[in-house]
């Protein structure tokens, strides 16, 4: 039997896909403490799939914690995780970091960081070859990847790292604040180019942000969490078109939806 559900917005608000069946990334009953501090305590969700989906929330609500249960880096207490029914062994995912310095090789080049899934999954040579000249070319990609990674600049690391990271053609894909160590002028350009790999590709991706604007501009919905032990405070369907540009990033459906979102989130910080 399901824990009992709590905070399932999601639940109503996805639309089915053309095969008529909704795909869900389910999470029930998931508990989780630290120390004896309660992060979640039943904690139950239904995200759709093939859908951007941004988690914002106070300070150490625990936005990084959720992602990294749910994509197995990190021990539950209790609960469930499925992916349309399917463990997350049985599910191919791939996660991107907010540290890429630490993420990537540094004794391999460019290229090779990204050879390396398929290498441990032990594709054959010649088609990871194919699979990642595909994948090159499908993004136009501008980087010297004949560099070992501190040569290239912050925003080339991290495009080596989501390169790394979709080579293996993930059903989802998990970003915990890969942006923040960016400067502004990357951190635009980044928020573009994976606009571009989700219209592409429709991947799943769950976005940690504490950028609001961010947690928007790239999302389908939002995921708000509470203070803990955590909740969902909202989910937010952001209902913009994509690419979303700086005239959508300006745009006053923009700014009403981050109004909207700051208010929760406020009622929230002060415990409202
Ligand atoms: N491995 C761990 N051991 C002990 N406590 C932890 C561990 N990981 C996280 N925590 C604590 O759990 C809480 C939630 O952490 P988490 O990093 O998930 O929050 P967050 O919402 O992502 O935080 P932030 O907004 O600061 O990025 C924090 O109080 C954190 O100190």
């Amino acid at each position: 039997m399901h824990a009992p559900r709590q905070g399932v917005a999601g639940a109503d608000v996805v639309s089915p896909r053309s095969s008529g069946r909704t795909r869900l990334i389910t999470i029930r009953g998931l508990d989780k403490t630290f120390g004896g501090s309660t992060i979640y305590k039943d904690f139950s969700l239904d995200l759709p799939q093939g859908r951007f989906i941004s988690i914002f929330g106070p300070n150490g609500c625990g936005k990084s914690t959720l992602i990294n249960m749910i994509s197995g880096l990190a021990p539950m207490d209790a609960g469930e995780v499925l992916y349309d029914g399917q463990t997350i062994q049985e599910t191919r995912i791939s996660y991107v970091f907010q540290n890429y310095r630490e993420a990537l090789f540094p004794w391999l080049r460019a290229i090779d960081n990204i050879h390396y899934p398929l290498k441990v999954m032990g594709v054959p040579a010649a088609e990871r070859r194919a699979r990642v000249d595909n994948l090159l070319a499908e993004f136009e990609v501008k980087i010297d990847l004949n560099a070992y990674p501190y040569t290239l600049s912050g925003g080339q690391q991290q495009t080596v790292s989501i390169l790394r990271a979709l080579v293996t053609s993930p059903e989802v894909l998990f970003l915990d604040e890969p942006f923040s160590a960016l400067d502004y002028e990357m951190t635009l350009f980044m928020r573009e180019q994976l606009q571009k790999i989700f219209m592409k590709t429709r991947t799943t991706m769950l976005l940690v942000s504490h950028d609001l604007e961010e947690a928007i501009q790239l999302a389908d919905k939002v995921l708000l969490l509470t203070r803990r032990p955590t909740r969902v405070a909202e989910i937010v369907d952001v209902d913009l078109a994509w690419p979303r540009t700086a005239a959508v990033t300006t745009s006053e459906r923009f700014t009403g939806l981050k109004r909207h979102c700051l208010d929760v989130f406020w009622r929230q910080v002060k415990g409202e």
